[in-house]
């Protein structure tokens, strides 16, 4: 299958300065991607690319084939079919939720306009609300409908930046998964930029972390968090601590003792750093165990505790237990790991890819 949206060697420069430098991702019809990465990485700066906002300076935007940005080309915005849901995208406060979602469907005929505005109101489960004003909606609500409004002209690509960012945790993570559904429901092909993992990981096929202008790894959420190829993004997603330690013989020697895994058979030796999830480590009856750590600190999660636990040369790793019966802080108890993905960087500082 041929890329329905493909970013080729991107760089885009602004004021004189490069923002984003020669990134490269696709996404497949149909497909869902995010971009994540911390506060002024240039994740915006790519959407408004893709948009046609903002100029392209080397490679190539294409879609559905056909390049429609490059240093030399740049088709306008109204010309690439699609839809977009920024943060600041509010509704318009003197129109009702049926004009709000008229506004992009105007061309059509007056039954068509009622057809769809009463479709995607059914999809996103709000029936009946036509006639109500936008201050008459909770946040959630009023993020629907601006979702609606963004999708009743049928765009080919969404956009969407940072969508859910003035709602709670909660709700953010139930309306992501809302939007996935409607999205793959209208078989719409779309980029989500965001700095919220559990966001980026209820919706994206596919997502990237990006670190000052540059695309550290492309790949499934499952990927990117069971196996990242850069400290960067092992750090950036989801829980976990970075460990020393040092290869011998094809083992991995550290405070946890010496772990035996397949991908160390190749390694020569050498002082690495090594990522820890808490689904990585077991609390265990300590009576019994080899090795012991105590409770510093606990975080309650709702189903689970989450523990940081310290390890007899002072280093922590994290892990969860069950949410009744919760251990004391400064408790000890035995530990046992189980690497089912062993992630081991070079142990040299942190730089960014070429
Ligand atoms: N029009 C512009 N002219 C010059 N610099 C700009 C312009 N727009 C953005 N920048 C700079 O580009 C960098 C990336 O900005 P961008 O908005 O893409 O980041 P972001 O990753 O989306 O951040 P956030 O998560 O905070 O929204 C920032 O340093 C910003 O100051």
């Amino acid at each position: 299958m041929s890329a329905f949206l493909k970013l080729d060697k991107v760089s885009i420069e602004l004021a004189g300065h490069r923002i984003v430098d020669d990134l490269s991702i696709a996404l497949e019809p149909g497909d869902i991607g995010c971009l994540m990465g911390p506060s002024g990485c240039g994740k915006t700066t790519v959407l408004r690319a893709i948009a046609g906002f903002n100029p392209v300076s080397g490679g190539a935007i294409s879609l559905q084939g056909s390049v429609v940005s490059s240093a030399s080309l740049s088709l306008p915005t109204e010309q690439r079919q699609v839809g977009m849901m920024f943060q600041d995208f509010s509704l318009f406060p003197h129109l009702n939720v049926a004009d709000n979602i008229r506004f992009g469907i105007e061309h059509l005929s007056a039954d068509a306009q009622e057809q769809r505005i009463k479709e995607l109101l059914q999809r996103i489960g709000l029936n009946g609300y036509q006639k109500r004003y936008p201050h008459e909606l909770s946040g959630g609500q009023q993020q629907r409908i601006a979702l609606a409004r963004a999708l009743a002209p049928k765009p080919q690509l969404m956009l969407l930046d940072e969508p859910f960012s003035s709602l709670d945790a909660e709700l953010r993570e139930l309306l992501a998964q809302d939007v996935r559904q409607l999205l793959k429901e209208e078989g719409i092909t779309a980029l989500l930029v965001t700095h919220d993992q559990q966001e980026a990981f209820a919706m994206a096929d596919k997502a990237g972390v990006m670190y000052a202008g540059q695309l550290l790894q492309w790949n499934t959420p499952y990927e990117l968090y069971h196996e990242p190829e850069h400290q960067l993004v092992a750090d950036f997603i989801g829980r976990g601590v970075l460990l020393q330690g040092r290869i011998r013989e094809h083992q991995l020697h550290c405070a946890l003792g010496v772990i035996d895994h397949e991908i160390l058979c190749d390694q020569d030796d050498h002082d690495v750093t090594f990522l820890v999830r808490p689904d990585d480590v077991l609390i265990t009856d300590k009576r019994d165990a080899e090795l012991t750590a105590i409770v510093a600190g606990r975080g309650f999660r709702g189903s689970h505790y989450l523990y940081t636990l310290e390890l007899p040369d002072t280093s922590q790793v994290l892990a969860v237990g069950p949410s009744h019966q919760p251990l004391q802080n400064g408790a000890q108890v035995g530990i046992e790991y189980d690497f089912d993905h062993l992630v081991v960087f070079d142990s040299d500082v942190c730089e960014l890819p070429d």
